[in-house]
């Protein structure tokens, strides 16, 4: 019989009395996997070979897997410290075998669980001890993850290897084997005699010119056969999520806002009572733009009240900061360290003219600020900026605001906890827990704004506000550890492409 050239080395290299593996046939037959296994496919279609199945397991050591082999596990270094330390015969004091360890940082912390939980020793109020019996030497994790490093995974044992599995210290994975075996009437037809037939795989117009097309085999489609796998596009998970919440909001009453990135110090600072020679203004340390240096127009009755409200504060009893209060820094032009400058130009009736309550907006948008750079923090990110103007508002609404509103993301775990800000009272901050890591992440700022902010605005009934990090958002949600993950060079492709926003 005739067959196109893969399909007759694979049926070369199969064997009736034993499966063999697609890859070492492929190998064998020196075509690609993908390759060998659609013209497995296409064999068994024709009844001269079977395709079976298994999914088989693989462990691999991670980074700080492989870093304990080198050297040892940390509850392994804290115990010879603190038998060294005499902690065999009563209890020492913990920092002492702890210093003597030569641990650091988060390998404390893994010790001190894994010690108790190994039952090396006591911890209690300070104090260490070293069970004398305990032998670390033969600890099985450790013989276990050594069994992985020298590739000999059947010397694992099963409840270490899960452990370990906990501890982040190996991965599993699963994959999908294949393997070949000839039927009877592949084993009669190779018998008969396999030939290659040509076969053409694609229409070409110097076939079709010469009419050649006509007396060509064409190679079969298999839509079942695996292909190399293409990622295409896809909106990143921060955007989605943007949409998201922009979703949930508009669900729940509120309009969008929109604004400049780059805005007058004016509407970022000096609209939220936010004193010029205040050092928490030099604090927000925000970027300035030197061209241009300042704003052309700002409404000069807005700016008059609002320089009243800094120098004598508002109402009869009002107090001010009784400090220079200069125009010119209000002009000044600055990235916007908050999206809270588009609450003040909206507020203000300038940007949609006067607002009568009840009015709720939002925005997501990028903020920025010069922070310094770690796991928590980058110099951009989106704040979820948002405020209600009503009559009579408290902070059990804004409490109840945000309670509806993380639950949409499936957060239910809110804390809040008593704030500080210039332009508001109260003032409260927002934390979720993280899923992963089981830490108090802060989420939120927010409170209900001072009379000493809404009077220069001419704004005479309530108004709560927030601003929220959709990063932490996100940290929260898919329980990512590094902001940097999902921003900048060094993102988490696997995490991006393989994250799903769920509705
Ligand atoms: N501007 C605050 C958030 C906030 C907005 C409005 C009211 C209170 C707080 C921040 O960036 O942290």
């Amino acid at each position: 019989m005739k067959l196109p050239q893969a399909q007759a080395a694979v049926l070369r290299a199969a064997d009736a009395d034993e499966d063999r593996r697609i890859d070492e046939v492929a190998a064998e037959a020196d075509l690609k996997p993908e390759t060998a296994t659609r013209a497995a496919f296409e064999l068994e279609d024709q009844g001269l070979l079977t395709v079976s199945e298994e999914t088989v397991e693989s462990v691999e050591l991670t980074e700080e897997g492989d870093r304990y082999v080198d050297e040892s596990l940390p509850e392994q270094d804290l115990y010879t410290a603190a038998v060294d330390a005499g902690a065999d015969e009563g209890p020492v004091s913990m920092g002492e075998a702890i210093g003597a360890s030569g641990l650091e940082g988060a390998a404390v912390d893994i010790a001190l669980s894994n010690y108790a939980r190994k039952g090396y020793g006591q911890i209690d109020s300070g104090e260490i001890t070293a069970d004398p019996e305990a032998a670390p030497g033969e600890d099985s994790e450790m013989f276990t993850l050594e069994a992985v490093a020298d590739g000999r995974p059947d010397d694992a044992d099963a409840d270490a290897l899960d452990q370990l599995e906990r501890r982040g210290l190996v991965e599993r994975t699963e994959t999908t084997v294949r393997s070949v075996r000839l039927t009877d009437e592949g084993v009669t037809e190779l018998m008969a005699g396999v030939e290659v037939a040509e076969t053409v795989g694609e229409v070409t117009p110097e076939l079709l010119t010469s009419g050649e097309w006509e007396g060509v085999e064409f190679a079969e489609y298999n839509v079942e056969a695996d292909a190399g796998e293409v990622r295409g596009g896809k909106e990143h998970i921060l955007r989605q999520t943007a949409n998201r919440v922009k979703d949930v909001l508009v669900g729940m009453g509120f309009q969008e806002m929109e604004g400049p990135h780059a805005d007058a110090q004016f509407w970022i600072n000096d609209c939220l009572f936010m004193p010029q020679d205040h050092p928490a203004r030099t604090h927000w340390d925000q970027f300035a733009l030197s061209n241009p240096e300042e704003i052309d127009h700002l409404p000069e009755d807005l700016v008059e009240r609002v320089k009243s409200a800094h120098l004598e504060g508002v109402g009869p009893d009002g107090e001010g900061y009784h400090s220079p209060w200069d125009e010119d820094v209000a002009r000044g032009i600055d990235l916007r360290g908050h999206t809270t400058s588009l609450s003040m130009r909206y507020l203000s009736g300038h940007q949609t003219g006067e607002l009568e309550p009840p009015q709720r907006f939002f925005s997501v948008e990028k903020v920025y600020r010069n922070d310094t750079l770690d796991p928590t923090h980058l110099l951009e990110f989106f704040q979820i900026e948002g405020w209600v103007l009503a009559e009579d508002l408290s902070v059990r609404d804004l409490m109840g605001t945000f309670t509806e509103f993380y639950e949409q993301f499936g957060i239910t775990d809110l804390e809040f906890k008593p704030h500080y800000n210039p332009y508001t009272e109260p003032s409260f901050e927002l934390f979720g827990t993280h899923p992963e890591t089981d830490e108090i992440v802060e989420v939120g700022n927010s409170g209900i704004f001072r009379p000493e902010v809404l009077e220069p605005l001419g704004v005479d009934a309530d108004v709560m506000a927030w601003g929220l990090s959709l990063e932490r958002l996100l940290m929260l949600m898919y329980g990512f550890e590094d902001i940097r993950d999902v921003h900048g060079t060094l993102a988490d492709l696997e995490l991006l492409r393989e994250t799903e926003v769920v509705y």
